[in-house]
């Protein structure tokens, strides 16, 4: 990271990256305007910025990649806990939970997006779905923590600790530390919850020039998801890691209501495996679901998006009538810190940033604000699954729907799929499911057997069950009791 000390120098900066334009306005820019226009630009290097212009523009007339062989995943490389024998299943799940109890696993948390379409002015972790304890993503997230960490001391009689790496982003960080803080970290140690911030980087215009936002403001945003892995490096969070004797990693994302947190069968499974890099998956609801797929391209792995798959490809399907690209990517990861140290170390530069365009607001030539109509910028964006390609040994764990996948995209509407309806339903009836496993009744309601999951639809009777009761439907002795871990509304 580079820093000018006068605006001679910027402006120099500036021209050599082919971008004096974003000092249009300076002469009315007041002093403080002044200093954080110039603190925006400082991380980069002329060349780089060049580099990143060029290459947003580039690809928005891409040279048309040839036709890539596309293959599903093999049967050999995925584990299933769908179909999965449950002795095997609970192999897993032990070694997960050893590993846990070993203080080897930890989680981390990709927090740093805007939430766009979901339309908050907070980060989507703050979100509070309607639950009957109104309880938010971050604390459902926190109390699964904590849950599986005291199931792991259960088992194996030593307390031992999940640490939580939350990666935010300069629209996230501030509000979240805020958040955690007036929840007194939802009772868990604050030094073992670490947020980390990742780059932002300028939006580009279709002609290749950086969007002023305001007069005195460049138009940024977050660099992805991938941004995980120069955000890992830029805040020395791998070798955190490694003090704490941290060996296996769970990746996800912050939308997911139903997300497993430091999963034991999941971590068992890729230990067993010796992965060093793994994906959750669930078959696809139709073919124009937005999921990614996790499939190979010219032998290799990865994850080819929903926003970059034809139609005619998403739409193919199997003699049986399945779909051909069925593994849904749930952004729900698996590394181990080995893998995590190479790709900071080697690969990430390899990372190809993926293209986007958006309505962003800009200020004209006269310097008056516009709200376009369309898009009229490209925002460059890595990846976190791009790095499955430099795996050793990758493999692919195929989850329930109903159990582990239900995420908050969208805002409520009639209709709309993945909003805050969807995903309370989605935990409620899960809840339900589990409490009438478990040999729950709720007095004067019948439920047919038949209506256990039809989560388009309200379920018959309220139940939220506390993650400091049941991480995931088990029931502990003392502990499965009515009161005030069951929320119950009939
Ligand atoms: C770059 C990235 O991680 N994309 C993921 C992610 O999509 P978003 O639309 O970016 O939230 O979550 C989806 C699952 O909710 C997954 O299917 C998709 O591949």
């Amino acid at each position: 990271r580079v820093s000018f000390c006068t605006v001679h120098e910027l402006k120099q900066r500036l021209e050599a990256a082919g971008q004096a334009h974003v000092l249009r306005f300076w002469p009315e820019l007041a002093a403080g305007e002044r200093s954080s226009l110039a603190a925006e630009l400082r991380p980069w290097e002329p060349r780089e910025l060049r580099a990143h212009c060029e290459a947003a523009k580039r690809a928005l007339t891409p040279a048309r990649p040839p036709a890539r062989p596309m293959e599903p995943v093999p049967q050999q490389l995925m584990g299933s806990a769908v179909r999965g024998h449950p002795e095997v299943l609970s192999r897993w799940e032990q070694r997960g939970f050893q590993l846990i109890s070993e203080n080897k696993v930890a989680v981390i948390l990709l927090a740093g997006g805007q939430g766009t379409r979901l339309a908050v002015p907070y980060p989507k972790g703050m979100y509070n779905v309607g639950l009957p304890s109104g309880k938010t993503l971050y604390q459902i997230q926190a109390e699964r923590i904590r849950k599986v960490q005291e199931l792991a001391e259960v088992k194996h009689g030593n307390k031992c600790t999940v640490p939580w790496y939350i990666m935010t982003s300069e629209f996230t960080l501030e509000p979240t530390q805020r958040f955690f803080a007036e929840h007194d970290h939802f009772n868990l140690d604050k030094s073992d919850i670490i947020m980390f911030e990742q780059r932002m980087i300028p939006a580009v215009g279709f002609d290749g020039k950086i969007i002023l936002e305001q007069k005195g403001k460049v138009a940024m945003a977050p660099d992805g998801n991938g941004g995980l892995y120069r955000a890992l490096a830029d805040s020395m969070i791998l070798e955190d890691m490694d003090r704490r004797g941290i060996r296996y990693l769970h990746v996800y994302c912050v939308d997911n209501i139903l997300v497993k947190m430091a999963d034991p069968i999941f971590i068992g499974f890729c230990a067993e495996k010796g992965a060093d890099c793994g994906a959750k998956v669930v078959g696809k609801t139709d073919p124009s679901e937005p999921v990614g797929v996790v499939c190979r391209v010219d032998g290799i792995y990865q994850v080819v998006e929903y926003s970059e798959v034809s139609q005619e490809v998403a739409e193919m399907r199997d003699e049986d009538g399945c779909l051909t690209y069925n593994a849904g990517n749930i952004c729900n990861h698996f590394f181990t810190l080995d893998f995590l140290k190479s790709i900071a170390e080697e690969f990430e530069p390899k990372l190809v940033p993926h293209m986007a365009i958006k309505k962003i607001p800009f200020v004209d030539e006269q310097g008056n604000r516009v709200k376009p109509e369309k898009g009229n910028g490209i925002k460059m964006e890595k990846f976190v699954f791009d790095v499955f390609q430099f795996a050793k040994n990758f493999v692919v764990f195929e989850v329930s729907r109903e159990e582990e996948f239900s995420p908050l995209k969208n805002a409520a509407g009639a209709g709309v799929k993945d909003s805050p309806v969807t995903a309370r339903r989605a935990l409620l009836w899960q809840h339900q499911r589990w409490a009438l496993r478990a040999g729950g009744h709720f007095p004067n309601h019948q439920i047919p057997r038949s209506d256990w999951s039809e989560e388009s639809e309200e379920p018959p009777l309220v139940c939220e069950i506390s993650p400091l009761v049941s991480y995931a439907g088990e029931v502990q002795q003392g502990l499965w009791q009515w009161g005030k871990w069951v929320h119950l509304r009939c």
